[in-house]
């Protein structure tokens, strides 16, 4: 039996942390699958089909090294159990793993049909930097019935709300730079010039 990586994202924008997870869950599994998704607990900014294309810049440099990633939109779904379900249908023989960051580890009790969701997959924790993995968040998982494990890699501590809010440009991927550019998306727009600039050049 073969083990996928199921790896859900807002991708709102994709980072340099959502790029490095995608590495090394490569080099650990033998598939890993991607999508880009609404939460269902935060509101994004831009349209899902945008997130879908930024994501697909950072898969499409990184197919080269690591062929056995694949960007799969069917399963960008806001709940985790509902893209394991068209996961089933893709791979019905094949042992899920579905991997979280350690931000999110606390609500997954809250996750719709958390139960039987955690009797499909088993999870694999990413700990972020900031959100130190707490034993209790773990036993809550696996008294609800999961099996849950804790990769061994450091993530490189960026976020999607850095660049959101501080324009944080480092955090993201060039080409997903350009795309954000060409399609004004955060606001990216030509510096703002004065009538007296414009003149000027
Ligand atoms: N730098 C990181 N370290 C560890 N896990 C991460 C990191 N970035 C994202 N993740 C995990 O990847 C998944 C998708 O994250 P998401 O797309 O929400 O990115 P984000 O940076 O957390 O976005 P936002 O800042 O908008 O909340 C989540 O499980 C999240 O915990
Ligand atoms: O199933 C749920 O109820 C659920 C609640 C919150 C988040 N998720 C999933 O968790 C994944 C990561 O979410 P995010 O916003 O941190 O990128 C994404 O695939 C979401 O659909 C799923």
């Amino acid at each position: 039996m073969n083990t996928v990586a199921l790896f859900g994202t807002s991708a709102d924008p994709p980072t340099q942390g959502h790029r490095a997870i995608l590495e090394w869950l490569s080099q650990e599994y033998d598939y890993v699958a991607v999508w880009a998704s609404n939460n269902p607990f935060k509101d994004h900014q831009t349209p899902l089909d945008h997130r879908l294309a930024m994501l697909e810049l950072l898969i499409e440099n990184l197919k080269d090294p690591y062929p056995n990633i694949g960007l799969y939109p069917q399963l960008g779904y806001s709940r985790s159990l509902e893209s394991v379900k068209v996961a089933r249908d893709l791979w019905p023989e094949e042992r899920f793993i579905l991997v979280v960051g350690s931000d999110l580890i606390a609500q997954m009790p809250k996750w719709y049909q958390i139960k039987t969701l955690l009797q499909q997959v088993e999870v694999l924790i990413v700990e972020r930097s900031g959100y130190t993995i707490e034993p209790e968040q773990v036993q809550a998982l696996t008294e609800l019935g999961g099996q849950v494990a804790i990769a061994d890699f450091n993530v490189p501590p960026v976020s999607s709300t850095a660049y959101r809010e501080r324009k944080e440009t480092q955090v993201i991927t060039p080409p997903i730079q350009d795309y954000i550019h060409r399609e004004q998306l955060y606001h990216a727009r030509e510096p703002f010039q004065t009538n007296s600039q414009r003149a000027i050049s």
